[in-house]
């Protein structure tokens, strides 16, 4: 019997487009039956260093067009988008390291947890433009997702096993040729492994794993419309 197709979805909280991939896998993954998926954070700040690449924002002939970019993508995902001016001072000073520990303490206790602590995440800091690098910040999305034990997740999220677990997580996403984030690795039914970056690369896997197309309907009945 073969096995079933996997989707690695590779993402840090730091990178919006992790957030609409992420927001678009998950209306797929409702979709695409027989299809399992894996959610992996990573620090995308290492993966940079690792391979000498650098943040779209931090190059000044990408900035501009990136934040375009941005904010054209998530107004047609209807994902709400308010960065921070301030973003950029913000990943000079602080890291999203513990963020990302605290996903992977709530990934041992319920991956859903961690799922939604995730889009907590990302909701906080690019829907609503706050930071998500203190424990107060912490506590606040722990809380309005749900988690009951939020002083002890934090605490726990301190331990050396997470930052190891991260730090093996960014190894196979580099490993894996990972320059970006969301970085997306798909393994076939017959275990071939295929890369892909962004979070608009959907429609590709989604013909290699012959799964429904996510282009919204508009714009497939726009395709069918005669000209
Ligand atoms: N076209 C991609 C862009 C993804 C992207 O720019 N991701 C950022 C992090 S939020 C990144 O890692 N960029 C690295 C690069 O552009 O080389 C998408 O729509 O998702």
């Amino acid at each position: 019997m073969s096995k079933l197709p996997r989707i690695d979805y590779y993402f840090d909280v730091i990178s919006p487009y992790s957030y609409i991939g992420f927001e678009i896998l998950h209306k797929l993954k409702h979709q695409w039956k027989g299809v399992s998926i894996r959610y992996i954070p990573i620090f995308l700040g290492a993966i940079m260093n690792e391979t000498g690449n650098r943040s779209p924002g931090m190059l000044p002939a990408k900035a501009a067009m990136s934040m375009t970019d941005l904010q054209r993508t998530a107004k047609f995902w209807n994902i709400p988008l308010t960065p921070n001016p301030h973003f950029i001072d913000w990943i000079m000073k602080y890291r999203p390291t513990r963020a990302l520990r605290i996903l992977l303490v709530l990934e041992e206790q319920d991956k859903e947890l961690m799922l939604r602590a995730a889009r907590g995440f990302w909701l906080r800091l690019w829907s609503r433009s706050e930071k998500i690098f203190e424990d107060s910040d912490f506590v606040e999305v722990l809380k309005a997702v749900g988690v009951k034990n939020v002083r002890e997740v934090i605490e726990k999220s301190k331990e050396e096993k997470y930052a190891k677990i991260l730090t093996e997580n960014t190894k196979k996403g580099v490993d894996l040729g990972a320059y970006g984030a969301p970085w997306i690795n798909v393994l076939t039914a017959d275990d071939e492994e295929h890369s892909f970056f962004g979070s608009d690369r959907f429609h590709l896997i989604a013909d290699l794993l012959q799964q429904p197309h996510p282009l919204p309907d508009k714009l497939l009945f726009n395709q069918k419309s005669k000209m």
